[in-house]
């Protein structure tokens, strides 16, 4: 069940009523206490702040309860979620404080000039004299922003933000969101390529498909730094490691199984092409009006590209049809778009990642008792398949030994490396992916990251701890 944390200030008249009336208000009208600040103590009235855990529409049964007591006047509600985003979430900090005139003349002119000059002579010394080198472009157009779709660029800055956040907390990069108010492919590729000289690498996000594809594939073609659609091929790299160890846990092979995968836009194309690479043989996409199949028409080249690929099925059908026998769903489309009865239909021990968000596929109320292995994008279940395991570690990576793309190769052992986070010993149903609060993850990631782009030929830098 999901919970949205309130907190309600409330005025109490102790003449009329105790806050043990208060309590049991909340609690009968399904709010879970958290904790209780007095703001200001008093015998006749006092003012208390009370965090409340509700369900995602359960707000408004406890505000009308409390509403209708007499005695007590409800000052204010705040959402503790809108609380932390008041102002934004990341800031810019100086690396040195300008404490006089000679701190002045060498950060900023005269002195700066001789640092423009070294690097106009040598444009690689902006790696080691600027930002560059740990600094990454979050941009999106807000076209595909979570499950929410085209909610433009003001919408989509808190969740940019976020991804920055996340950036510096667990890989130390400076991460910075760039909102674009354009859908247009070209002029989306001039402004990225026009910003890029200040930046070490871009991270596209929630760009919608199919634009997205010609997107990142102009920009890796004419840009020297790592270009990485985020909702493409860092939930590619999450979802082939939750795959790894589920079917290690369900006792099946990679090679054996049947996979639907629901929703072929940035994140489901990006999959598909994975689950291949690591060997599937049976493979079912399906979109909104059901299964891609082999030896199909389509207007969308990368549905094209399915349809040609030997281990897609030719046989067609909605999703209720395909999903029939199916060993693993992965679903990356919308929320509620699968019912008990579809995944009740699909083979034993069968597997489940529903990661649309914030509302997956179906209910993991609904699912978990029906599955081998559930996993969604959410943090409030076990199992969180999510591509913040993939993003800080993959640019960490990148970053440090200056990678000039990040390639196939590198994406795969990125997969292998969070899977390995799980040991054995540790492998459960409950437990197929590691938390991203785990500090091995980005440790790993980065190291395999690496390693590879050394060993293929993209590295232009070996990290010390590499020599
Ligand atoms: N857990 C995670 O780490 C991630 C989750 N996602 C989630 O996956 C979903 C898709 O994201 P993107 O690929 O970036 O979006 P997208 O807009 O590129 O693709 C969505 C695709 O789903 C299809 N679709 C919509 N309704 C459908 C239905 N009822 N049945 C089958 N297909 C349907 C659309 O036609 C489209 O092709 C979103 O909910 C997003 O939040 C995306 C990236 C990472
Ligand atoms: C997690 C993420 O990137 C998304 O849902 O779009
Ligand atoms: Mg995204």
């Amino acid at each position: 069940m999901a919970y949205n944390s309130i907190i309600l200030r409330v005025e109490m008249n102790h003449s009329l009523l105790h806050f043990g009336d208060v309590a049991a208000a909340i609690g009968q009208a399904g709010g879970d206490i958290i904790s209780i600040d007095v703001i200001r103590p008093g015998q006749e009235h006092s003012v208390r702040d009370i965090t409340v855990d509700v369900t995602e529409n359960g707000e408004s049964l406890v505000v009308e309860s409390l509403e209708k007591m007499d005695g007590l006047r409800l000052v204010n509600v705040s959402d503790r979620t809108f609380l932390a985003h008041l102002g934004g979430k990341i800031s810019v900090q100086p690396t040195m404080a300008i404490r006089n005139r000679d701190d002045l003349s060498r950060v900023y002119t005269p002195g700066v000039a001789r640092v423009s000059m070294a690097i106009h002579e040598s444009p690689d010394k902006a790696y080691s004299l600027t930002i560059k080198r740990n600094t990454v472009a979050v941009v999106s157009d807000g076209t595909a922003v979570l499950g929410l779709g085209d909610v433009g660029p003001y919408a989509a800055a808190p969740v940019m933000e976020g991804k920055a956040m996340l950036f510096k907390q667990l890989a130390g990069v400076d991460a910075f969101p760039i909102c674009l108010d354009t859908k247009d492919t070209e002029e989306i590729i001039r402004t990225i390529k026009a910003i890029a000289p200040i930046f070490g690498g871009i991270n596209l996000e929630d760009i919608a498909s199919p634009r997205c594809f010609e997107i990142e594939k102009r920009l890796e073609e004419e840009l020297e730094i790592p270009v990485f659609h985020d909702d493409q091929h860092g939930t590619a790299i999450v979802v082939i490691a939750g795959i790894l160890n589920a079917l290690k846990v369900a006792g099946k092979r990679i090679d054996q199984v049947r996979v639907v995968v629901n929703g072929i836009g940035a994140a489901g194309v990006s999959i598909c092409k994975m689950l291949l690479a690591a060997g599937v043989r049976r493979l079912v996409p399906v979109d909104r009006d059901g299964a891609i199949v082999r030896g199909g028409s389509y207007e969308h080249p990368m549905w094209q590209w399915l349809a040609e690929q030997p281990q897609v099925e030719a046989e067609p059908g909605k999703l209720s049809d395909v999903i029939r026998g199916a060993d693993i769903f992965i679903g990356v489309s919308r929320g509620n778009v699968l019912s008990a009865e579809d995944v009740a239909s699909m083979a034993p021990d069968r597997i489940v990642f529903a990661m649309a968000n914030p509302n997956p596929e179906i209910n993991p109320e609904v699912a978990m008792p029906l599955v081998k292995v559930f996993a969604t994008g959410r943090s409030d279940y076990p199992n969180q398949i999510n591509n913040v395991l993939v993003f800080p570690g993959v640019f960490r990576g990148a970053l440090d030994c200056r990678a000039r793309r990040i390639n196939e190769p590198m994406k795969l052992a990125a997969a292998r490396a969070i899977a390995s986070v799980v040991t054995e010993n540790e492998l459960n149903e409950h437990y197929i992916i590691p938390s991203i609060f785990n500090e091995q993850v980005v440790a790993k990631v980065r190291h395999a990251v690496v390693e590879t782009a050394i060993l293929t030929g993209v590295a232009r830098r070996t990290p010390p701890d590499f020599r």
